[in-house]
């Protein structure tokens, strides 16, 4: 390039008397030496043609720039500003990739008014899907602004290191032989996961809750009617076979305040009380030690879940996933951790691995539901074996293998009957052969907000 350079210096140098303003604007541009030398008074009429020509030039370049300047700008303005406002511009994020993992996720799903994972929402649901704790999922635009998508799809486990009073302690897989080469499942177990003062706190907000609503008969509400039949059969109650859809209340599958009462004290239910992510100082604690010892991403995980259960009371055989599901915001994972000791019964079995787990107190138990390319698996199927002696508290959570805007979010009230008091709680009764009636104290949204781990 240099030798060429200076050979078009030369010619030019040669013709600067000339008429070319081709040669005349060369010799301006590839050489200062020359265009001292054109500064005589008789160049400067072609100087000043040339030097025309030349602004010319200069100003259409400037203009081409300012343009492509202003288009390129324009285009990434769309670009980045366009995706996150409304659901359906999500759309354009299908193909972009997120997360740890670097998955792609397909989030126009998200949006498309799917109620099938809505499977605690009371409103339209199939009878024949299985309902067992599915949060509502509700759209919600803010959430969605600054939602960041990530999948969960293993683990990764850490020994928890020793504390004064407690040595170093360090998951135990549980292994099994039953399904042991088809089975993607697996359970890991840690003793003193909670320490007894966190276990304490936590069964003492459950039970204040619990304790508070529970001075109302709840409304009873049902998968649906072929589901209410069956459970009014099994408490034998006399108008069993009498009744029909009419008897949900408007938009809901729950009976009306009179029904419910008259059902109250007949069916069996565990107890649950729930808090949210960034509700309490615990709530961040915990999340963290099991983000940190078990990789399980606070941002994949949904509701805090205290359940007791009383004496008699247990929870059919059931999976945390829901079967044969292809949306795969479902759950990946449960931990459950038990906050006290049970006398007799009340174990967590796996019927499918033949692995049962005696509740002790600061015990956690974590293991997968789903595989990891996010197909629910059907040897997870558990049981909370029935409580022959004793009280049986857990605080569970479940993390989602795709993760949503509103998981681990407070949503809307559901349909609702008309109720007396505010703090009226629900029993919702899942499908009876795979499922159990379960106590809530989410009408109202009010939880254990004020919850502390003590001495905090
Ligand atoms: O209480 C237990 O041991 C298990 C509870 C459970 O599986 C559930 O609530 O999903
Ligand atoms: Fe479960």
């Amino acid at each position: 390039m240099a030798v060429v350079s200076k050979r078009k210096t030369a010619s030019v140098k040669k013709s600067s008397h000339g008429h070319n303003p081709v040669k005349q604007r060369k010799q301006e541009v590839t050489s200062p030496k020359s265009r001292k030398k054109i500064k005589t008074i008789s160049d400067v009429p072609k100087l000043d043609q040339a030097q025309r020509q030349n602004n010319i030039r200069q100003k259409l370049a400037m203009g081409v720039i300012f343009y492509l300047t202003v288009g390129i700008a324009v285009l990434y303005w769309r670009g980045t500003t366009q995706l996150p406002e409304i659901p359906q511009d999500l759309q354009s994020k299908m193909s972009e990739s997120y997360g740890q993992d670097n998955e792609k996720v397909n989030l126009s799903r998200k949006y498309n008014n799917d109620s099938s994972q809505n499977t605690e929402n009371i409103t339209n649901q199939p009878e024949n899907e299985s309902n067992h704790h599915i949060e509502e999922t509700t759209e919600d635009e803010n959430a969605i602004l600054d939602f960041i998508p990530t999948i969960q799809k293993n683990f990764k486990f850490l020994p928890y290191p020793a504390e004064p009073g407690n040595p170093v302690r360090k998951w135990k897989e549980i292994k099994y032989k039953k399904h042991k080469n088809t089975s993607s499942v697996r359970v890991y177990i840690m003793d003193n996961f909670l320490s007894s003062r966190e276990c304490d706190g936590l069964m003492r907000a459950h039970e204040n809750h619990v304790r508070e609503h529970n001075k109302q008969a709840p409304i009873i509400c049902f998968s649906g009617l072929v589901t209410m039949r069956l459970y009014l059969k099994q408490a034998k109650v006399s108008w069993a076979d009498k009744v029909s859809e009419s008897d949900f209340t408007s938009g809901t599958r729950c009976l009306n305040q009179s029904l419910s009462s008259q059902l109250n004290g007949r069916l069996v239910w565990s107890r649950s009380t729930s808090f949210y992510p960034g509700e309490s100082k615990f709530s961040s604690q915990y999340e963290e030690r099991v983000e940190h010892y078990a990789g399980l991403k606070p941002q994949n995980g949904g509701k805090f879940q205290v359940t007791s259960y009383g004496q008699g009371v247990g929870y059919k055989l059931h999976t945390d996933c829901k079967e044969h599901n292809t949306d795969r915001r479902d759950r990946f994972a449960t931990i459950l951790v038990y906050l006290q000791d049970v006398q007799s019964g009340g174990e967590t079995e796996f019927t499918e691995l033949d692995i049962k787990v005696k509740p002790k107190k600061g015990r956690a138990l974590v293991w997968n539901n789903m595989d990891a390319n996010g197909n629910c698996d059907l040897t997870s199927y558990h049981q909370a074996a029935t409580v022959q002696k004793g009280k049986k508290y857990i605080l569970q959570r479940w993390y989602y293998y795709e993760n949503f805007p509103t998981l681990g979010k407070r949503t809307w009230e559901p349909e609702i009957p008309a109720r007396t008091f505010g703090l009226t709680p629900r029993v919702m009764c899942d499908r009876f052969d795979s499922g159990s009636c379960r106590w809530y104290d989410e009408w109202n949204h009010d939880h254990l907000t004020n919850y502390r781990v003590p001495g905090n």
